[in-house]
């Protein structure tokens, strides 16, 4: 009979095994790596070394002694009724406590007990002490009274006013004795809510709460818990405090990151004030987890450094924003391709204008902002602006696709000065600060910026061509010194073509709605890897995810600058421009090639003849198109305001007839607008 299968699977006898001897693993003569990782404490606190955590400091104890200053001080007369009407208590419990203390009430107790005890040698000890102490208390008494009538008379006689404030601030301190515990006449000007001090078994019940079942298992086990341990004391930390753990083995900080939001529950805490995160300088278990006294959201954000002074070089860091401890987070602009995305109002457009202002503020670098969205929002950049446009009318797109074809050309002339370059001034085929310091290269840095930028790219006859040209412009600009800015507020593949979305090197991801926005805009996984901007709420405005600088992504809440601060940064921008000899195109009113023929001012003014003072804009787009029917065929009124706009130029009310013969106040323009203008800007042109 054959063997059956079963057979030949049978298990092997164990006499047939050689016997399994343990080896020992742990030699005692392994040698010792001699490698120690010591770290020094600071001297002293963070808070003392660094200018800005002490200025923030001082100003935030400056404040509040200020406040309880003006506070106290309008109530001082409230408080001196007050006080007065406690007075008569106050006198009382003096008197009472006088006496007390003058007989030697205190003792009372001790001699009683003597008493009761029949102590007599005690007592009698007592008794004595008692009489020496009454004697003693008995003549501080009346010195005291004698001094302070015989006082009180001599200030009668020489200075009556003297003995009135004396009485008063007597008053006043009767007022004081005569307070109930319960109910203070001066009450606290600042009210503190007390915030729980962070411990370390509050942080342990944190991390049990997020229910990853290794760590919860190392805390029931206790000790050194299967790796999970703290390598520091807590220690305060900017405006929270700082935990630094390793954790279990196999458990990665991204693990918590994930599960913030338990977290924060364990903690005790809002979401905003909770943030794990990796040490890069450590092994890949160790957590620093750092809890906020406020919310990111909520806590004071310090000024921009650049706000009011400070000129920038591109191809350095320039602070941008604060992160989670409101310590300064710096980009690099130069050598990127920028893309920003978001849901709708989460500060998109602020945080694009931010870094259009820090390109301003490099006075070699030439701007171009267009504002898909056409609210205007760029509209403070227009003096720095080499090209600007506001709007999403077949015309602003023209002018953008044409401002885009200039680029298209200049990134070819720049590609082949670059390759005629000596390696010994172009070692690396890109620009460098040298070279774009060199105006006789024209490789100065270019910034181009495009919010709302699916409005463009959806454009029936020229979204291919813009796309084409801003892939080129994120794919080669970087290396040949122009940075392209991507905004959107619905990140999806035809809003931001895989071509930028893949090749952008600086990604910043504010608030979005899922998984797929999130990735497109800060790169493919990291919704996966725990990157996530849809943790966000609505209203951690300017707050979002920056990848590109540095190795792993961070959290930053972006410098907030309004409209109104950034038309100040551009003015100090303009005149370090105006220095440099740097402000072209549409800052001095040029626009890109295709109108460069045809000079609207010019042509505005050739139709409003001198004995007339206004004209109707319809009628002014009437007499347009008789003049160039090539130029201006079809134009209406509304077409002569948005050419004039940037000219600041605005229509006004204007008195006219119509053909027919009527009477009618419209929309129209002034000549003498016109011709001051234009003497402005010959006199701009002329200056550059
Ligand atoms: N860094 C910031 N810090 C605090 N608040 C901010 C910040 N940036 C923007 N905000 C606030 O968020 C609001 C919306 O900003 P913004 O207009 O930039 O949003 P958006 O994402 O561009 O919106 P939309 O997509 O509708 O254009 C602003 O009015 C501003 O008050």
């Amino acid at each position: 009979m054959t063997d059956s299968p079963t057979t030949h699977l049978r298990a092997v006898p164990d006499e047939d095994v050689e016997p399994v001897i343990p080896k020992m693993v742990d030699n005692p003569n392994l040698p010792d790596p001699k490698v120690r990782d010591e770290k020094r404490k600071p001297v002293l606190a963070g808070w003392l070394t660094n200018r800005r955590d002490f200025a923030a400091t001082a100003r935030h104890a400056g404040a509040n002694l200020g406040y309880a200053t003006l506070f106290h001080g309008v109530r001082i007369p409230v408080y001196a009724a007050r006080l007065g009407i406690r007075s008569p208590r106050g006198a009382c419990r003096f008197v009472a406590s006088t006496n007390r203390w003058v007989w030697d009430r205190e003792a009372a107790p001790l001699r009683d007990f003597a008493v009761r005890t029949e102590d007599v040698d005690e007592y009698m000890r007592l008794a004595k002490l008692r009489q020496g102490r009454i004697r003693l208390r008995g003549l501080v008494t009346l010195v005291a009274a004698v001094f302070g009538l015989g006082f009180a008379l001599w200030l009668y006689v020489l200075a009556p006013v003297y003995l009135y404030a004396f009485a008063a601030g007597g008053v006043l301190l009767l007022g004081l004795a005569g307070q109930q515990p319960d109910a203070p006449v001066i009450g606290p000007a600042v009210l503190k809510t007390e915030l729980q001090k962070m411990t370390g078994s509050i942080v342990l019940r944190g991390l049990d709460s997020i229910g990853n079942a290794k760590i919860s298992a190392a805390i029931k086990k206790g000790g050194d818990m299967n790796g999970l341990r703290f390598t520091s004391e807590i220690v305060r930390d900017g405006p929270g405090y700082r935990a630094d753990l390793d954790l279990p083995y196999g458990v990665t900080p991204e693990d918590i990151i994930e599960a913030r939001k338990p977290l924060a529950s364990g903690l005790r805490r809002k979401v905003g004030c909770v943030w794990p995160a990796p040490d890069p300088t450590e092994h890949e278990g160790r957590l620093i987890l750092w809890v906020g006294d406020k919310p990111m959201n909520e806590t004071t954000k310090p000024a921009w450094p650049l706000l009011k002074s400070g000129q920038v070089d591109l191809f350095k860091p320039v602070v941008f924003g604060n992160d989670q401890r409101m310590r300064d987070v710096s980009v690099t602009l130069m050598f990127a391709a920028v893309v920003v995305g978001s849901i709708p109002r989460m500060g998109k457009t602020f945080l694009m204008r931010l870094l259009l202002l820090i390109a301003a503020l490099d006075p070699r670098a030439e701007l171009h902002a267009f504002d898909f969205k056409g609210t205007g929002d760029f509209s403070a950049l227009e003096p720095v602006c080499h090209r600007y446009r506001a709007g999403e009318e077949d015309e602003d797109i023209e002018y953008v696709v044409q401002a885009l074809r200039e680029l298209k050309d200049e990134l070819r002339r720049r590609a082949k000065v670059i390759k005629s370059l000596p390696r010994s001034r172009c070692p690396e085929s890109k620009v460098t600060p040298e070279l774009a310091s060199d105006k006789t290269l024209g490789l100065h840095p270019i910034v181009v910026g495009l919010d709302e930028c699916q409005v463009p790219f959806e454009h029936e006859k020229y979204g291919q061509e813009i796309e084409d040209i801003c892939t080129d412009i994120t794919k080669r600009g970087p290396a040949l010194g122009m940075v392209g800015m991507f905004g959107t507020q619905r990140p999806d593949a035809k809003s931001l073509p895989t071509g930028i979305s893949a090749n952008a090197v600086l990604r910043f991801a504010l608030k979005v709605m899922g998984q797929p926005a999130n990735d497109m805009i800060l790169g493919t996984s990291m919704y996966k890897a725990g990157y996530r901007a849809t943790m966000f709420s609505r209203s951690d405005r300017g707050i979002c995810w920056m990848a590109g600088e540095g190795d792993d992504p961070r959290i930053v809440a972006s410098a907030f600058v309004d409209a109104v601060a950034a038309e100040q940064v551009v003015a100090r921008a303009r005149k370090m421009r105006d220095e440099y000899g740097n402000v072209t195109g549409h800052a001095i009113g040029k626009g890109p090639e295709t109108t460069a023929g045809v000079d609207i001012l010019a042509d505005v003014l050739a139709v409003i003849p001198a004995d007339e003072d206004a004209v109707w804009c319809e009628r002014i787009a009437a007499r347009l198109t008789g003049l160039r029917p090539d130029a201006y065929a079809g134009w209406k009124g509304e077409n002569v305001t948005a050419a004039l706009k940037p000219w600041g130029i605005k229509p006004g009310q204007v008195w006219g007839q119509t053909d027919e013969g009527e009477g009618k106040n419209r929309r129209g323009i002034k000549r003498a607008d016109i011709t001051t203008a234009i003497t402005r800007r010959d006199a701009d042109r002329a200056a550059a």
